[in-house]
Parts: structure tokens; C-alpha cells; sequence
């Protein structure tokens, strides 16, 4: 089943494009990292998927319907972000009863448990909470209320280590017992990929790669050694970043292809082959320049 559908997305803010080409598909219950740099427009990407905001041109479907407007939409989706706002007269125990009355599966019981795990009063008010308490708090909101797609951006704004960490677990033990389609934004793929499915890595207003995590993984090799004998295997390779790593030494991160079996070559060579991370994949892939921030210093200039 479709459940989101993403087709010439363009969004435009004034003069302004921000969105330029985005094109995707999220079939079936999964959860999707939504990963870009600072601007990139996730936000905005993920406000015109809730029906927040209109795109301005192209096509996009959730749950086969335009969400701009739709209540089935708004039914069926929630998102969470750090700009929720409540009604200031209402307790948070209230909150969670009127969450109970809009949303279908809404479990207020698991809400009930998650407010005293993390301490939090049904009698407290959102306003008056910490910046990492209403995260905690609007977890607990979009975690309960079950909707078939679930959309966090950037959830864990000002939460502690420790509650980040059950946040993810939270999350994960629920959509397990419960799957739904989750998309989740983040700057830190470090702290999310063991959750996720699939990464969906936009750049420049258009989506660089949609992927398994898994393949993300795999899909780069660093190569260190000595500058002569990095620089001959990497000759023709599409280079996605290189740095000087001491006197003679260079680490390069090419897209992993064919090292695997050329590594008694590589070995006899002096070169190591080293996994590359997703989360240092995605940085390497979105820094427009290659030495990233070593290129600033290294220029003459400086010297
Ligand atoms: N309402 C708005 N009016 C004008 N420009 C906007 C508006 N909202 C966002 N923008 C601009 O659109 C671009 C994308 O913003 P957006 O918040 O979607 O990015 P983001 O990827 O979520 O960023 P971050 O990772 O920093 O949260 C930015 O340049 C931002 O200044």
C-alpha cells in the first residue's frame, strides 16, 4: 500500500525555491529517515505531507488523497514538533483525554504510563513545562495516539541523553507492537539508524537518495594510506571526500563498488579499507565541498 507519494514536488517561499524536484514513494509500514543539512527544507517537506501548508506546484499524496485540507488526513496523521501548541486551559491530563476523542486509536492507558514513567503530571500545564519535558510530553502525544502516519521532526529538541534514548525505545517497542509508517527527521542518523528501515537524504531541494539503511552502510568504503597509493586506487572513482590525515597519509571515501575483492592488493599496498557510517555518508554526500571543513583552512591564503 502507498502511503505517502511525492511527484515534482516543488515548494516555493516567495521568490524563494526551497523544494526544488522531490520525488518519492513510502509504501507499507516502515520508518523513514528524513536526513539534510541545516535549511535543506525537511520541515517543510514534512508540514506539506501533515497538510500544514500547500506545495506550489507537482503532486502529493497521502494516503492516495491531497493532504492540504483533508480531514481524513489530518485524521489518520500526526505531527509532532517543537512548535505544538495546546490550549493553555487545558491540563496535560486533559490534553491526553480530548487527544483520546480525536484520534480513533488513541491509547490513552499507554499515554497514562509513559506521564508517570517520565514523571510528568496529568495535572501540569504544557506552558509551564521545561523545553525537554514538552518534547517528552509531545512524544508521549504522538506515540499514543497511533496514527498510520506518524511524523516526528526533530523530536528530541532539549532532551537529555538518557530520555532520547528511551524515546527511541519507546518508539521502536510501539511500532513493533503497532507498525505504522513513521518518518522521522533528524540531525543526528548517529542516534537513529539501529530504528530505522529506509534513509530518504534530500539536497538541494531534490531527493539525493532513498535508500535501506542497511545499503547505506554499504554503499561507500574509505580507503588510508599512504597519499601515492590511496590516490592510484582511487584514480577514476568518484571521490565523495578526501582529507589529508598526517605527513603523507590521505583517507579517501569512495563509493564502494569493487574492494572487497581487491583487498590482499589493497593490504599489500599499505592501504586500509574502513567502513564509512551512514551518518558521516549523508555529511560526506551534502558537503559541497569535498575536503569539507579542512578545505576552508587548507586554502593558500592561509598559509
Ligand atoms: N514561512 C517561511 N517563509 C519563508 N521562508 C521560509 C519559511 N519557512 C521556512 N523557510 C525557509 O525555507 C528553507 C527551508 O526551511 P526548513 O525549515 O524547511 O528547513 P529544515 O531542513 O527543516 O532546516 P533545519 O534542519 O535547520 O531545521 C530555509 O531557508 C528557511 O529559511
Amino acid at each position: 500500500m502507498i502511503v505517502v507519494e511525492c511527484e515534482k514536488l516543488v515548494k516555493n517561499y516567495g521568490r524563494k525555491q526551497v523544494l526544488k524536484d522531490i520525488a518519492f514513494t513510502i509504501t507499507g509500514e516502515k520508518i523513514t529517515g528524513l536526513i539534510g543539512r541545516n535549511g535543506v527544507g525537511k520541515t517543510t517537506l514534512l508540514k506539506i505531507l501533515a497538510g500544514f501548508i500547500q506545495e506550489t506546484s507537482g503532486e502529493v499524496k497521502v494516503f492516495t488523497k491531497r493532504p492540504f485540507n483533508s480531514l481524513f488526513v489530518s485524521a489518520n496523521s500526526i505531527m509532532i514538533d517543537d512548535h505544538l501548541t495546546f490550549p493553555p486551559s487545558l491540563s496535560l491530563g486533559d490534553i491526553l483525554v480530548e487527544a483520546e476523542r480525536f484520534y480513533d486509536n488513541f491509547n490513552l492507558e499507554l499515554a497514562k504510563r509513559l506521564m508517570s514513567y517520565f514523571s510528568l503530571s496529568n495535572k501540569g500545564y504544557y506552558d509551564q513545562l521545561s523545553k525537554g519535558m514538552r518534547s517528552t510530553f509531545n512524544l508521549i502525544f504522538g506515540l499514543s495516539s497511533r496514527c498510520a502516519l506518524t511524523i516526528y521532526d526533530e523530536p528530541t529538541t532539549g532532551m537529555d541523553a538518557a530520555v532520547r534514548k528511551d524515546f527511541y525505545r519507546a518508539l521502536l517497542k510501539d511500532y513493533v507492537a503497532y507498525p505504522r509508517t513513521i518518518i522521522l527527521s533528524s540531525h543526528h542518523l548517529n542516534e537513529i539508524e539501529d530504528i530505522l528501515e529506509d534513509v530518504l537524504l534530500i539536497h538541494e531541494g531534490k531527493v539525493l537518495h532513498h535508500m535501506p539503511i542497511s545499503d547505506m552502510k554499504e554503499w561507500a568504503v574509505g580507503l588510508q594510506g599512504k597519499k601515492s597509493a590511496v590516490s592510484r586506487w582511487s584514480k577514476g572513482q568518484k571521490v565523495i571526500h578526501e582529507k589529508e590525515i598526517g605527513p603523507g597519509l590521505m583517507y579517501v571515501v569512495i563509493q564502494n563498488q569493487w574492494m572487497e575483492d581487491k583487498s590482499r592488493e589493497l593490504k599489500e599496498d599499505g592501504v586500509e579499507i574502513i567502513p564509512v557510517s551512514a551518518n558521516d555518508l549523508c555529511i560526506y554526500l551534502t558537503n559541497g565541498d569535498k575536503g569539507g571543513i579542512d578545505g576552508v583552512f587548507n586554502r593558500n591564503e592561509f598559509l
